[in-house]
Formats: structure tokens, sequence, C-alpha cells
């Protein structure tokens, strides 16, 4: 990830900025009073930082920083113009090392930007500096000299608790609110909201003038402070099914996130917005619904500008590829067929040529519907928007069948694709309880996750084997899959695997080739299992009629069911929401079954996994009735 610190002003914006933000006396007062503050440090940010400190480091960075001489100082101090405790990533501590060999040491704090902690061959004592949001945001000018390279290391944020220490779960907490507070346009401008301009009162019979609560209610406006709790179970042993604790004794601790919605203040002009939609990554179900849902939220914001964006990423860049106009007409009935009406892609994208093509557009928000990859993309794209300090929001809605995205309930497109999947399921069942010696095989998506094989296992309650990336298994010897295959024919003269995709890679050849956005390319289980089953019962000389149904494609180009139709809706007009609510580099999602918003990073650390430990997994056993296969 490159974090330029250098970029331009959109003129239009800059302009605009500076007049609805009143950069006059009231920023200049707010100058002056942060101006006093720099000398001193503040206790609590000095407390936490140190808190935080690992020498963990994972990922590396690259990093232009404009070097700064802090007045009084004695000391060469690097100076951080515009990193905010957003573009610090989800790494609570980044490490940069200047040409020199100073050291610094950034972290994000709840609240304020950024803590700095220096040391060099000139200042030996390493010092935790906490400097102001102005000097974050503007530096110190009169200083400022060439931007110099540097390497930055990213230091896991994970807290390191002691349990004895009776105030670990106020850091525990405090530490998580930091990791889940929503990035905000007025990290980088000072900007006052206005009233928003989004009511549903024209399609209802006024109850009444003057009565405010009551437009409100109407309205169905969301508290910035209301929150949504993630979890409800309080695990009273480590060894309950699907326990997560934090401490030995799985004490409750409260997890709550931003609840989505409509906010009675915005902060963008809607007839000054120009909006952008872009789907990118595989299909699923439901993309049109999302777009759809979109334009009519926008419109009802009053945004006259709104655009599709053709072919993923790729359309911002690719000569030829023509933005699209959206209005309420022209979507209309996209819903009622599934893929994207824009077109989607894998790979090509170049941030800084995002960027660079969303400031020639005069884009103000883009509404990026995608998976974990095209999340990372909208995340660095926000980072980037930060960095040259544009006025664009950017936020995702996540879309992928295999329903690997962290903290979600579900992503929208799944519960379709399970119902796909199970029809497929029951015409592998057809055919192998109608052959003598049937067996089925059905091939289902899912990289990493079995989330698809598992769901549709458990809806279609006709499979004997289901076989998931999570839970390795082997195939031959006693305890192995071809056994147990023989088992069910001996004793109910049939029976229907359900493999995903992602399953027993270990088992296969490694082909170290990767699609165009990086993903990797699995060997293809669901072939190698066909060729084993033939042989394995050609060798022990009994018949077995094998059906091999791969439906993968069929799954995901269908159009949405009723009840992802319905979360498409939700989470295409939460994203609008969330967009005139001033957020960047948010999803929107349904945890718990509550509509919320959360930060990009959050969300994309890894996919969403089967636990093995769950319930829900332990029911999909109950119900094939398969044995351990080890
Ligand atoms: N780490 C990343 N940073 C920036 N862009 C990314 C990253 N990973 C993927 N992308 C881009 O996001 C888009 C979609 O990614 P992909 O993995 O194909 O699908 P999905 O979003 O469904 O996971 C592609 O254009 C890809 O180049
Ligand atoms: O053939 P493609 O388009 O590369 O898609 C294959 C992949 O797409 C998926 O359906 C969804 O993946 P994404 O969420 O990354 O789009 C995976 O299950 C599957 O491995
Ligand atoms: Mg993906």
């Amino acid at each position: 990830m490159a974090l330029s610190l250098a970029g331009g002003h959109h003129p239009r914006r800059a302009a605009s900025c500076g007049r609805r933000s009143g950069q006059t006396a009231s920023l200049r007062a707010k100058r002056e009073t942060r101006r006093d503050d720099r000398a001193g440090r503040s206790p609590l940010a000095l407390s936490l930082a140190r808190a935080v400190v690992s020498d963990d480091l994972s990922s590396f960075y690259t990093i232009r920083l404009m070097q700064e001489r802090i007045q009084g100082s004695g000391a060469d101090r690097p100076e951080a113009p515009y990193l905010d405790r957003h573009s610090v990533t989800r790494s609570a501590i980044v490490e940069l090392r200047l040409i020199s060999g100073q050291t610094v040491s950034f972290m994000s704090l709840s609240g304020m930007t950024v803590a700095l902690k220096t040391s060099s061959s000139s200042v030996t004592q390493q010092q935790w500096w906490h400097p102001t949001r102005d000097q974050c945001q503007y530096g110190l000018r009169k200083f400022r000299q060439r931007p110099v390279l540097l390497r930055v290391k990213a230091i896991s944020g994970k807290l390191d608790l002691d349990f004895s220490d009776p105030s670990w779960k106020q850091k525990y907490q405090e530490d998580w609110d930091r990791r889940f507070s929503l990035p905000h346009i007025t990290d980088i401008y000072d900007l006052e909201p206005r009233t928003t301009t989004f009511s549903l009162k024209k399609n209802r019979t006024p109850l009444g003038d003057g009565d405010v609560s009551s437009t409100d209610m109407r309205n169905g406006y969301v508290n910035k402070d209301d929150r949504a709790l993630l979890k409800v179970i309080k695990y009273a042993s480590p060894n309950s099914a699907g326990a997560e604790c934090i401490d030995p004794d799985c004490s409750w601790v409260e997890h709550w996130v931003h609840r989505a919605g409509p906010r009675k203040e915005i902060y963008y002009e809607p007839e000054e917005v120009k909006a952008a939609i872009v789907t990118c990554g595989g299909l699923c179900p439901g993309l049109n619904d999302v777009i759809r849902q979109i334009v009519f939220t926008l419109e009802t914001y009053g945004v006259k500008n709104i655009v599709g964006i053709p072919f993923g990423y790729r359309g911002f860049f690719e000569k030829g590829l023509k933005e699209m106009p959206l209005s309420r007409d022209v979507v209309e009935n996209i819903n009622l067929s599934g893929g994207s009406f824009l077109g989607v892609s894998r790979g090509g994208a170049k941030t800084s040529e995002i960027v660079d093509s969303i400031q020639a557009r005069r884009i103000d928000m883009l509404f990026v519907i995608g998976g974990n990859g095209s999340h990372a993309g909208a995340n660095a794209i926000h980072e980037e928007c930060r960095k040259r300090k544009l006025k664009v929001s950017i936020v995702a809605v996540p879309k992928t069948i295999d329903n690997d995205i962290l903290f979600m309930d579900k992503t929208f497109g799944f519960d379709t694709a399970v119902e796909e999947a199970q029809r497929a399921i029951n015409s592998a069942y057809i055919e192998a309880r109608s052959a003598y010696h049937g067996i089925g095989l059905v091939k289902l998506m899912g990289r990493s996750s079995g989330f698809i094989a598992m769901h549709a296992s458990l809806s279609s309650g006709q499979i004997d084997v289901c076989l998931i990336p999570e839970v390795s298994f082997t195939l031959d010897g006693e305890h192995g899959v071809l056994q147990h295959l023989e088992h069910l024919l001996n004793t109910k003269g049939f029976c229907v695997i359900c493999v995903a995709e992602g399953a027993g890679q270990d088992l296969l050849q490694k082909s170290n080739a990767t699609d165009a956005s990086g993903n990797v390319i699995l060997s293809d289980f669901g072939v190698h299992m066909q060729q084993k089953i033939k042989k394995h019962f050609k060798d022990i000389g009994v018949p077995a009629d094998l059906k091999y149904i791969d439906p993968t494609y069929m799954v995901r180009a269908c159009r949405a069911n009723a009840s992802d139709a319905i979360l498409c809706t939700v989470l295409g007009q939460n994203a609008v929401h969330g967009a005139f609510a001033g957020f960047s580099g948010i999803t929107s999602g349904v945890c718990n079954t509550h509509y919320v918003y959360l930060p990009i990073p959050e969300v994309i650390t890894t996919p969403k996994h089967v636990n093995p430990n769950s319930r829900m997994w332990h029911r999909c056993l109950t119900s094939t009735g398969q044995p351990d296969f080890h």
C-alpha cells in the first residue's frame, strides 16, 4: 500500500469546503487553541500509546512523509501532515524508518489523531509526542522540506491484556471503540452539517403540523450515538460450543458498533453531488437490487447526477469504457434479472489511477459493491482520497456468495446461492437414488469458506457427506471418505456428497497460479474426487454409478430470492445514508440481526470461516451422519 501525502485539492470542492465550513474566524480560533496545546502532551494519549506497543511486525508499507523540524525541540522530528487516526490502517502502530536512521512510530488513538514516537542517533531517549489534529492535517508549512521515502512497518495493534489488571475490560473496550469508530470527512475537513433532505413525508398522510418528533419518527432517523450490540451470547466456559472468550473466565464484554440508517444532519449538498456506483469481483445474486436501491435513495435525497462505472474498477481507467448515467427510470426493472447491470471484472485496480479518475470526473460519493478484494480496493481509494484531501465518501456494500466477510450475519446473494445449490443437490439425490449403487457428487463454490456447502447440505437434508475447506479429511484408508461411501452403498444403496471448491486442497498438487485479482486459483477438488471415487470402486470391483454435477456458475448468476432482495434493499439504502452522513471507508452490513456500519479494515483482516466447533457445523454433522475422516 502506498500512502502518498502529496496531492492536489479538487478546485470546486476546496472552494465549497472553505465556504461551508466558514473557514475563517472559527477555524482560526480553533487553530490558535490547538497551537497553545502543542507544547503539552496528553497524559491519556501517552499511557495508551505505551500500552499497545508490540514487537509483532507484520506487513510492510511505503509512505512518503514530509520531514519537518519542530520548533524548540532541537532535534529533527518527522511530521505527518495528512495522517489522521484512520490513515494508519487497522494496525494501531506504524513504525517508520527514515533514511537517516531515525525511527518513528505512529499510533492511532480514539478521539485523537496519532501519537508519534521518535528515536534516532541524535535523540537517544525515545519520546511519545502527541500532535494536534491541525498539525497532522496541515503540518508546519514553513519548515516543510522535500518528501522522503520511508519503509513503514505495520505493527499488530492487538492489545496485550493483563487480566489481573482490574481495568483490563475498560482498556479492551476502549480499544474496541477505537477500532470500530467510523472515518468521517470532518476528520480532515472542518465542515458544518446541514439538515437532511431525506424525507418520506411526501409519501405519507401528515399527522399534524409542528409535531417534529412524529415527523422524525416517520422518516426513521437514526441518532449518531445509536449503537448495536455485536455479540449476544455470554459463554459460561471456553468449552461452550463456538465460544469466543477474551479472558479465561469468559467475562461478559460488550461489543458495540454503529447503527446504520438516515441521520438528521448531512454533510453534502444533494444538488451538487455526483455519485458513482461500481460492482467488482465475481457475480452474486442481488447486485442489481443493490444498484437499484442506491439510485432510488440518492434520488430521494435530491441527487441528480448518478453514474455507473462499467466493469468494476477497470471502468475507471480503461479507455473506451464510458460511465453510464443512472436514474430511477433506467434501473427500475434491473432487479428482475441476475448478473450486474454495470458489469464486473477482476484485477487491474491501480489506486492512484482510480483516484485520478475520481478527481477528474468530480465524483463526491463512490459506492463499491464487492467482496473482500473490492473492499481492500475501496479502503485504498478512501485513504488515497484523504491523502489528497478530497471530500469524497467511499462506501462499500459486501457482496459474495461465499458469505466470507467477517462479523456479517450473511452477505447478500448467499441465501439465493444456497437455495439454488440445494436444487442441484436434489437432482444429484434423484439421480443417485434412481441408479443401482448410485453416487451423486455436487461441487459448490467457496474458496476458503464452506458456508454454501454447509448450508446447502443442511437445507436439502439429502447429503451424506459434506466436505469443506475448514475441516481436514483423508480419502483413503480405514477412516477415509471412500471407505465410508462403500459402507453407504452397502447399507442404504446410494449416497450423495457435497464438496466446497476449496476443500481438500492439501490432497492436491498446488498450482501457484492466481487470477487477475491475485486470488489463488484452486486445484479442482470436484474433478479429483470424481476420479478417486471411480477408481476406488473399479479397483475393489464394486459397481458404482457416479453422477458429477458442477452448478457453480448457475448458482451465482441467478436473480436474488425474496430474502436477499430485502437484504439488498436495506444495504443499498444504508450505503447512501452512510455517505450523506459524511462517513467514508465504511461498509454496510447486517450483524446480529441489526443493520450497521463498520470500518472497512475491520471486516477484511481475514475471510470469515466456518468454525468447526460451532453449533452449525455440529448440526450439519448430525444431519449427514458422517464420521470423522481421520
Ligand atoms: N488488496 C487489494 N487492494 C486493492 N485492490 C484490490 C485488492 N484486492 C483486490 N483488489 C481489486 O478489487 C477488485 C475485486 O477483487 P476480487 O478479489 O476479484 O473480488 P472480490 O471483491 O469479490 O473479492 C479487483 O479489481 C481487484 O484488483
Ligand atoms: O470464476 P471466477 O469469476 O474467478 O469466480 C470464482 C470465485 O468466485 C466466487 O464465487 C466468489 O468470489 P468473490 O467473492 O471473490 O467474487 C468464489 O466462490 C469462486 O471461487
Ligand atoms: Mg474475494
